[in-house]
């Protein structure tokens, strides 16, 4: 029995579907448009999604990946009254699980069904049913769950897998979390940096040499293909690996054996390969820049790594991880953090994600030194100026917020132990204030210097300074 979720804004196709899967044994729900539809997918757990493109809130296609990150992580099907092959195409790009063209044929309808409930059960059935060790994957939004759900899935198997992800999204953490759940979890983990390896010393690198085999080789060297033999070999930046040894790769893969530089005789290796990179390898394979035979054999296994800002639920608990770890190894007490640090992280858009919030966070407490609290104010300027920037295109689209809009500081969920003393805490509403003030008022005189000067009667290197400070500056007209 599944639970199921029709959405569609003829009420009739609604109550057929609803009528002919309740006598399945399903429970189904019915929404009339896109906004109920979420509402309801933010509360049931559905297995199946049947979604209509043409809704009268939106395009159901453009909502795929809000269905998908549900509650339920469901199967979402298409149904559709427009012949449209860009659309179908677009639609399992997104990930969907099959696409049906209106009117639909019941038994159409009641196969897709069956084969995607079918298809659930296998995968749940293919999870591990031991605990996953995280290995510092910290988070537990959608996105995360299914990422660790890919990690258990790659630990168990021992075929070749691809990382992709922005810089900083957490690729080798990711590859050191499928080598510690896998069976070679006690074997080494080598890691081999293709961007950082000397295109004339790579080879050696890689595959090893004799002694002799080049000016400068004094003794024999295994290399780093060698050492991962019954563990993992972790390619990082793969899309920078030279045409040279894309090819030399692309053999090693094939019969796991290669001849070290000056060598007689081939070696053996038994490695499990893991790669990653940031680059878009089927783009680079279009260009004639990666070899699309080793891209084939990479890919036995691909998963994908949202950046951070598609999955904020995240920021808080790896904030809070860092943040103990942080205070751990910098031998200072726990800190605590105000409701405002916590709107601010998770409004900003984190464009280095996961290693420049961490980078952040240090130099945050760097700067904060013995307060207990954390407020945005300790934020590093660039941070905050780019908070400041959204926060100005955000109030164009919007009307003009009354001055009541400033809401200070927190305290709601600051606990008496980490409670600020008064001045602390009046120092950070009173910057918060003036930053609320200054943007208000760049705003309003649309950056004009003179009518500013005049309005805040703050002279003109104060003003100046004052901006400055709070990563702000007059926008040229
Ligand atoms: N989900 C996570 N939870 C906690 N920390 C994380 C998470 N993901 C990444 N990090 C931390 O972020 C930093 C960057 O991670 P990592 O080096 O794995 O990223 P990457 O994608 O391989 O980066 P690059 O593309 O630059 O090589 C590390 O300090 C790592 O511990």
């Amino acid at each position: 029995m599944g639970r199921v979720l029709v959405v569609d804004d003829e009420p009739m196709i609604c109550r057929l579907l609803k009528r002919e899967f309740e006598k399945l044994g399903h429970n189904v729900d019915e929404a009339g448009d896109l906004t109920q539809a979420k509402e309801l997918a933010a509360q049931i757990p559905f297995e199946v999604i049947y979604l209509d493109v043409q809704l009268p809130d939106g395009n159901g296609i453009m909502e795929i990946p809000a269905f998908l990150n549900s509650l339920g992580s469901p199967e979402v099907i298409i149904m559709t009254g427009f012949g449209d092959p860009d659309g179908a195409e677009l639609a399992v790009k997104n990930g969907v699980w099959d696409y049906i063209e209106k009117p639909p044929n019941l038994e159409r309808l009641k196969l897709a069904l069956s084969r995607a409930l079918e298809y659930r059960k296998q995968k749940s059935q293919a999870k591990q049913p031991v605990v996953l060790h995280r290995g510092g994957i910290i988070g537990n939004s959608p996105a995360t769950r299914e990422l660790l759900d890919q990690v258990a899935l790659a630990a168990n198997t021992d075929g070749s897998v691809l990382i992709t992800g922005e810089t900083g999204t957490g690729k080798e953490l990711t590859a050191q979390a499928i080598h510690k759940n896998s069976r070679r979890k006690d074997n080494p983990f080598v890691v081999v940096d293709c961007a950082s390896l000397p295109e004339t010393l790579s080879e050696g690198i890689l595959f090893g040499h004799e002694k002799g085999a080049f000016t400068g080789a004094d003794r024999q060297r295994p290399g780093l293909v060698k050492q991962a033999h019954t563990g993992t070999l972790f390619l990082d930046e793969i899309g920078e690996l030279p045409p040279s040894l894309q090819k030399n790769l692309l053999r090693v893969l094939e019969e796991r054996r290669f001849r070290p530089l000056g060598g007689d005789s081939e070696v053996q290796s038994n490695f499990r390969l893991v790669a990653a990179t940031n680059r878009d390898l089927d783009a680079m394979c279009d260009q004639d820049l990666f070899r699309p035979d080793l891209l084939y054999r990479l890919k036995a296994l691909s998963i994908t790594i949202k950046p951070l800002r598609k999955r904020r639920q995240d920021i808080k608990p790896i904030t809070l991880h860092h943040g103990q770890r942080l205070c751990d190894q910098y031998g200072l007490p726990t800190k605590g953090y105000s409701a405002d640090f916590f709107e601010a992280m998770e409004a900003y858009d984190w464009p280095g994600n996961i290693r420049e919030l961490v980078n952040t966070l240090e130099w945050t407490m760097a700067r904060a030194q013995n307060e207990p609290l954390l407020f945005s104010m300790h934020l590093p300027v660039a941070v905050r100026a780019q908070l400041a920037r959204q926060a100005f295109s955000r109030k164009k689209d919007a009307a003009q917020a009354p001055v009541g809009a400033f809401t200070p500081p927190s305290l709601k969920n600051v606990d008496l132990d980490q409670f600020p003393d008064l001045k602390q805490f009046r120092q950070a509403v009173m910057d918060q204030g003036e930053l609320f003030y200054l943007n208000e008022l760049l705003e309003k005189t649309g950056s004009d210097l003179n009518q500013c000067l005049r309005i805040s009667g703050v002279a003109r290197s104060q003003f100046y300074n004052k901006l400055k400070r709070h990563g702000l500056s007059l926008k040229s007209n």
